[in-house]
């Protein structure tokens, strides 16, 4: 996506707009959220964690490294959840996407004031940031129950990963 904004001399120069991007990680039918501990305005307020794509970084590497940066955990990228959300009047875009943990890592809050395993029920629970509500929205139907013991199959964010390190 591009933004059309006028330069000093009139002509029309493109922009694109900054890309943030944010990771659904789904584990057991439940996703993470994280609340945000700065700046005070969003304080408290609850996101998914993630960040700017840096120069020279494509999504899914700015994500696995935010991942390290936030939660201390590695995760494998799944599908996108949910539509591009413009923010910012059209100078950036969210874009969040379905994402697991590897290796048993487990999600340390060190730059949010908490995290919370929400289930579907339990989405509305917390105020999101504004941007993630249709994210939000579509993320409900991911949010399977748990399957029994008893049950073969692997509700785990069906059909979002490939097979590679399942575990
Ligand atoms: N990470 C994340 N940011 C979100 C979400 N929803 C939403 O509106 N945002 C906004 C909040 C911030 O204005 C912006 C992300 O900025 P950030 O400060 O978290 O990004 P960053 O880690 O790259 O920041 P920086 O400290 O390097 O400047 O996107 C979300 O679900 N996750």
């Amino acid at each position: 996506m591009r933004t059309e904004r006028a330069n000093d001399g009139g002509h029309a120069v493109r922009r694109d707009p900054k890309v943030i991007v944010g990771a659904a990680i789904i584990r057991d039918g439940r996703v993470l959220a994280c609340a945000r501990s700065a700046p005070p305005e969003v304080a408290g307020m609850w996101e998914f964690p993630g960040g700017k794509v840096e120069p020279g970084e494509s999504e899914t590497e700015a994500l696995a490294r935010e991942c390290v940066e936030e939660l201390a955990v590695r995760v494998e990228i799944g599908e996108r959840v949910g539509r591009d959300v413009r923010m910012a009047h059209g100078r950036s875009v969210l874009k969040v996407y379905a994402a697991r943990l590897l290796h048993g890592d487990q999600p340390q809050a060190l730059e949010h004031s908490a995290l919370r395993w929400l289930s579907a029920a339990d989405l509305d629970t917390v105020t999101w940031l504004p941007a993630d509500a249709p994210i939000v929205a579509a993320l409900r139907p991911l949010l399977t129950p748990n399957p029994s013991p008893s049950d073969p199959v692997d509700h785990e964010v069906s059909g979002s990963f490939g097979d590679q390190d399942r575990r």
